[in-house]
This record gives structure tokens, C-alpha cells and sequence, in this order.
């Protein structure tokens, strides 16, 4: 084993915990020279990172590594972190001489004391940055801050490594550590759950694109903010508004209990904003007094699921199969109508799609048909789940529905169609091109539920992106006067869409299959870190590439209009959109991410 000097030499690294930092902290050290000896990998993803960024390391235990490495770097979460090295101390394995090297933002030495007791020299060093945990990330060091902790007469061999790297290192004390993280993660972290907060807000109001709205002013507030600070403070608090202020409380309010964390969120840093306004003289003791008073005014938020039904609204609703039953429902109707189209096995991304349509009807029609006319030969048109009991108990349960229309294939088709819906171009790629037929089929079922349904608004999920695009192009070109809204995609706890088709899929498919989210969701990452079109569709294809059990139909970064191709050098809104069989289920997801400009 050799000592450490100041300038770390070519070393034996180990690398305890293939998460996404470890795997691409092993990888950087790999690439400026150091030998990478082994890695530790439990999970099948942490596996596929290490043969993604560590190809040909051997995956070993902990304690192997701890034997064969001269330095260990210790990459597992912050709470296992004192246990490990207690643990190994216990078992006598640490060795003179060895760097002992962690990531933890919150540490700094003192927890690999009882590693330093046997003679390992312990180096805290913490990259202020975010991972994607694909080869993206090592371009990410170069120029990042790193806080490094360790004692003075080895703090040079910490702050080596962190410029082998491409880093800036910045010395922090052992006692600094704990509140330095707590600043990282509030400022990081809590941006992304503030951020959301504003994008599920302006979901709910209706906005297409909530994410591409907003980059804009809050690139231009987070810029301001990190120049300026506080000076840079813009908006109805500072301008001592306190009007303003109530009347967004009770507008977020009244979007109901899907927001109630944003009501708290918003009243709370309202409250705090305020504050520091008045302390830095910015706005007048009345002026905050007035919001003050504002905020501390008890506001009701209407809890949608046990929400009052309408009084006409009956508890169940009505089942028509048939045109003439579906128009003697209709007419008992009056006011704004909301129509949900589905083809059953309905499930909670359906169950959203009615909520949002009872926020923007006064009632709300369901219809439940399966169209054989956009399944292709060889499809699943003849296996789709069909259970109209059990979707029926689902949207009685739910509540707010009137009417579901489940008819059969004669009432909708009493007879071959003759005229028939050319779709356009957006409906020849991906979805289209896989499925030929497919949207022509779709558009036509859906222009007739329109015509039977007369609905003033219908509701579709963003999960069938391309669907809901050419939905908006008949409606626009066709002039058939229907407002189209959006949702979300709802999915799984693992990010899987939710979908129907899910329920083909054996436990280790369902289990694989959320492979597909965990890849467009490192897209995503990728774009709102700055990366352009390529890299971030290259990111994504990795991570699909490396998921188990996901065989590719396509993977695309489109434009969310035209769906054609990005432009290498695009900037602003893109979807990323993944069709793949899963066994031999296919299954299709999307998400939108938004290329930023360069600074
Ligand atoms: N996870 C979801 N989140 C939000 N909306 C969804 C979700 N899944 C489907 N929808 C929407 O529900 C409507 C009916 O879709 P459909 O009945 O085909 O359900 P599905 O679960 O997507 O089934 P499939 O297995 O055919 O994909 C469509 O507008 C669709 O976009
Ligand atoms: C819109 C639709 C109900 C038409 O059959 C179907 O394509 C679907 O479920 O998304
Ligand atoms: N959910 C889109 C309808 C289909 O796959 O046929």
C-alpha cells in the first residue's frame, strides 16, 4: 500500500456504493488516470449504472474493497455512513496509510475517526452539484465547487484530488458542515418542490406547458436572486399589495385539496417575504402589517373528493348504451358539459381526467367504448381488459360522473363508415408509423362521441401525447367548437405511467417497467441542467439501453407540435417520447423538458 503524498499518484480505488454519485465519481478518477478496483452494486440499477460508467470493474464486497483499494471512497447515504465505518473498524479492516474518502455534504472527519484510529486518512469532500448518474455528469466537475474537510496536514491530498477532478475546492470546517448542506439542500431541493408547486398550480388553471411558461421569469429570478440577493425581489409583497395577496391564497385555495401544501407553502414564505422586506426597509410597517393581517386570515380549502355533490347530480350515475338513451340523459342536463373518453379498465389516471372535467363542467359525461377501428391487425383489440362493473363502482365511488355512455360497436358503427378522417402528417411518425391507421381510427371515434355527446369541454391525459395533439388540430381544423384540456400523466409510486395495459405485465415486467420513466426522467434532469438536445436524448437513450427487460420501439426528442425532430441546436420545449415492449406488452410514455438557453 502506498502513502499518501500531497500529489495522490496513480491509486487502487474502491468505490463503496454505486449510486449515482459513486458510479460517477469512480468514472471521473478512472479518467485522470487512477485504477478503479472494484465497486460495490446491491440493486439491479445500481449494477447496470456500474456497467454503464465502470465497465469491466469487478462488482465485490464492501470488505474486498476495503482490502484491495488505497482509497476508498465511501458514496452510500448519509445515515448508513457512521455504521459502515464503525462497522469495518470493528472488524479491524481499515488500513495504515489508506485515503478514506466520503461525499456526505452533512459530515466531516469525525465520522471516519474510527477508520482514522486505524491508521486510514479520513478526507471529507462534497461537490455542490446534482447527478444524473449517467457519463453526463463528469463534464459536471469541471468548475464545481467542492467543500473539503480534513485535517491540515493531509488537506492538501483532499484538495488534489478535488483538481484532478476539474473541481474548485473551498476549505470548510468539521463544525460548518451540517448547516453548509442544510443551505445546499434548502436552496436545491426546495427549489424543485417550490417550482413544482407553481407547475401543478398552473396545471390545474389549464396551462399546456406549465414547465416551458415558466423557465423563463424563473431563469431570470434565480439569476437575479443569485446576483443580487434579496434586492432583486419583485411582486405584489415588496410592492406592499396586500389585495393581491388574499386573493391568491383564496384562488389556490379553491383549486381544492390537490394543493392544500401549496396554500401552506405560499402563505409561509408570504409571511417570511414580508418580513424581510420590513427588516431591510423595503416596504412600510402598515404595508406588512396589512399583509400580515392577510395572511393570518383563516381560509377554507374545499376538500374535492368528499366535495358536496351538485343537488342534481345523481349518486350514481346514469349507464346509457344506446344513442336515443344517451340523448333523453343529455337533456335532464343543462349547463356546461364535460365529456372523458375512454376505453375502460379505467384506473386513477382516468379517475383525474374526470376530476378535472368536474372542475370544468357542471357535468360530466364518461364514455367507455373500446374502438376496433384503431387497432391494427395483430393488435389487442380482442385481450383489452373489459370490466364495465367494476369501472362503474370506480366512478361511483369517485362521484360527480352523470352520465357514462358504454355503448357496443353497432350503436357507434350502425354502419362502415364511407367518410373517413385523414389525420394529417403528425399522425404518419412514432405512434402513427408503428401503428398505421391507428390515429385515423381515433379521430374518427372521437369526432362522433363529440356530435353525440355535444360536450363544451373533453378531457384527455397527456400520457397519449401524440393522441392529444391531433385531437387539438381536429378540433381547430375542423371547427368543432370543443375546448380539449389536459392532464397530467398519473403515475405509479416507481414513476411508471399509469395505463391499462399495465395490467399484462408479470410482477418482474411491472418491476422492469419502470425502467421507461426512470430514463425520461434523466432527460429531464439532463435539460434542466443545461443540456442541449443531443446530449439530453443521449442520457436517456443510456438509461433505457441499460434498464433490463425493455426492448426500444422508439425514442424520440420531438418538437410537442409537429413531433418531428429537434433541431441539435434547440432551445426551448421538446417531448421526449418512448414507446417500448416490456415481455410483450407495449407500453408508451412522454415528458416534456425544456432546452434553455445557453447562458
Ligand atoms: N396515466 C394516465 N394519466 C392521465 N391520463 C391518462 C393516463 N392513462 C390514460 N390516460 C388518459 O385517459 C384517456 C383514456 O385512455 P385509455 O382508456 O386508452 O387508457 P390507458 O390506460 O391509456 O389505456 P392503454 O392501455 O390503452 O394505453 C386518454 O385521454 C388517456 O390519455
Ligand atoms: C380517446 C380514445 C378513448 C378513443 O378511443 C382512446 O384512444 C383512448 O382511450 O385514449
Ligand atoms: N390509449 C390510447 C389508445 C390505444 O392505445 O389504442
Amino acid at each position: 500500500m502506498s502513502t499518501a503524498s500531497n500529489r495522490p499518484g496513480r491509486l487502487g480505488v474502491g468505490v463503496v456504493g454505486a449510486g449515482r454519485v459513486g458510479a460517477v465519481l469512480g468514472s471521473a478518477l478512472r479518467s485522470v488516470g487512477h485504477a478503479v478496483v472494484g465497486v460495490t452494486a446491491v440493486s439491479a440499477e445500481s449494477r447496470d449504472r456500474a456497467e454503464a460508467l465502470l465497465p469491466s470493474v469487478p462488482v465485490l464486497t464492501v470488505e474486498e474493497i476495503v482490502e484491495r483499494a488505497e482509497l476508498v471512497l465511501l458514496t452510500v447515504p448519509d445515515d448508513v455512513l457512521p455504521d459502515l465505518v464503525r462497522g469495518l473498524a470493528d472488524l479491524g479492516r481499515w488500513q495504515t496509510g489508506q485515503l478514506l474518502v466520503h461525499t456526505s455534504g452533512r459530515f466531516g472527519t469525525d465520522v471516519l475517526q474510527p477508520a482514522a484510529e486505524q491508521g486510514a486518512i479520513p478526507l471529507a469532500i462534497h461537490p455542490a452539484m446534482t447527478f444524473t448518474g449517467t457519463s453526463l455528469d463528469i463534464s459536471r466537475f469541471t468548475g464545481c465547487p467542492f467543500a473539503v474537510t480534513a485535517a491540515a496536514p493531509v488537506l492538501p491530498v483532499a484538495q488534489a484530488l478535488v483538481v484532478e477532478l476539474g473541481g474548485e475546492p473551498v476549505v470548510l470546517e468539521e463544525a460548518d458542515r451540517p448547516a453548509y448542506h442544510a443551505a445546499l439542500a434548502h436552496g436545491a431541493n426546495h427549489l424543485v418542490t417550490l417550482v413544482s408547486q407553481a407547475q401543478r398550480v398552473l396545471a390545474a388553471s389549464g396551462l399546456p406547458d406549465p414547465g416551458a411558461y415558466l423557465s423563463p421569469l424563473l431563469t431570470a429570478a434565480l439569476d437575479g436572486a443569485l446576483r443580487g440577493g434579496e434586492h432583486g425581489l419583485t411582486g405584489p409583497v415588496v410592492r406592499g399589495d396586500a389585495g393581491t395577496v388574499d386573493a391568491h391564497i383564496r384562488a389556490l385555495a379553491a383549486q381544492g385539496h390537490e394543493v392544500t401544501d401549496v396554500v401552506e407553502t405560499y402563505r409561509h414564505l408570504a409571511g417570511v417575504t414580508t418580513r424581510r422586506a420590513l427588516a431591510s426597509g423595503r416596504i412600510t410597517e402598515p404595508a406588512a402589517a396589512r399583509i400580515l393581517d392577510v395572511l393570518a386570515e383563516p381560509v377554507e380549502v374545499p376538500d374535492r373528493v368528499d366535495e358536496p355533490r351538485p343537488s342534481d347530480s345523481p349518486l350514481e350515475p346514469v349507464v346509457v348504451r344506446t344513442r336515443a338513451e344517451l340523448q333523453a340523459a343529455l337533456a335532464a342536463l343543462p349547463g356546461r358539459r364535460a365529456l372523458v373518453m375512454t376505453m375502460g379498465a379505467l384506473h386513477e389516471g382516468h379517475l383525474a381526467n374526470v376530476r378535472e372535467a368536474r372542475s370544468r363542467g357542471d357535468h360530466v359525461v364518461v364514455s367507455i367504448y373500446v374502438n376496433p377501428l384503431q387497432f391494427g391487425p395483430g393488435e389487442d383489440f380482442e385481450n383489452y381488459p373489459r370490466d364495465l362493473d367494476a369501472d362503474l363502482a370506480l366512478l361511483t365511488r369517485e362521484g360527480g360522473v352523470d352520465v357514462v355512455f358504454a355503448p357496443d360497436d353497432g350503436e357507434i358503427y350502425p354502419a362502415e363508415p364511407l367518410v373517413r378522417i385523414d389525420p394529417g402528417p403528425v399522425a404518419r411518425t412514432l405512434e402513427g408509423a408503428t401503428r398505421p391507421g391507428h390515429f385515423a381510427g381515433v379521430l374518427q371515434v372521437v369526432t362522433k362521441v363529440f356530435s353525440l355527446v355535444r360536450p363544451d369541454v373533453a378531457v384527455f391525459g397527456q400520457k397519449d401525447a401524440q393522441q392529444l395533439a391531433l385531437i387539438r388540430t381536429l378540433v381547430r381544423d375542423l371547427d368543432l367548437g370543443v375546448e380539449i384540456a389536459a392532464v397530467p400523466t398519473r403515475r405509479e409510486d416507481d414513476g411508471l405511467a399509469m395505463s391499462s395495459r399495465n395490467s399484462y405485465l408479470t410482477s418482474t415486467e411491472r418491476a422492469q417497467a419502470a425502467g421507461i420513466y426512470r430514463a425520461l426522467a434523466a432527460g429531464a434532469q439532463a435539460a434542466s441542467a443545461g443540456e442541449g438536445a443531443p446530449a439530453v436524448l443521449r442520457v436517456t437513450d443510456e438509461v433505457l439501453s441499460a434498464a433490463e427487460g425493455i426492448d426500444k420501439d422508439y425514442l424520440v426528442l420531438v418538437d410537442p407540435e409537429t413531433f418531428l425532430p429537434l433541431a441539435d441546436d434547440h432551445r426551448g420545449p421538446g417531448l421526449l417520447a418512448v414507446a417500448a415492449r416490456v415481455g410483450t406488452t407495449r407500453l408508451i410514455d412522454n415528458m416534456t423538458v425544456d432546452l434553455a438557453p445557453t447562458a
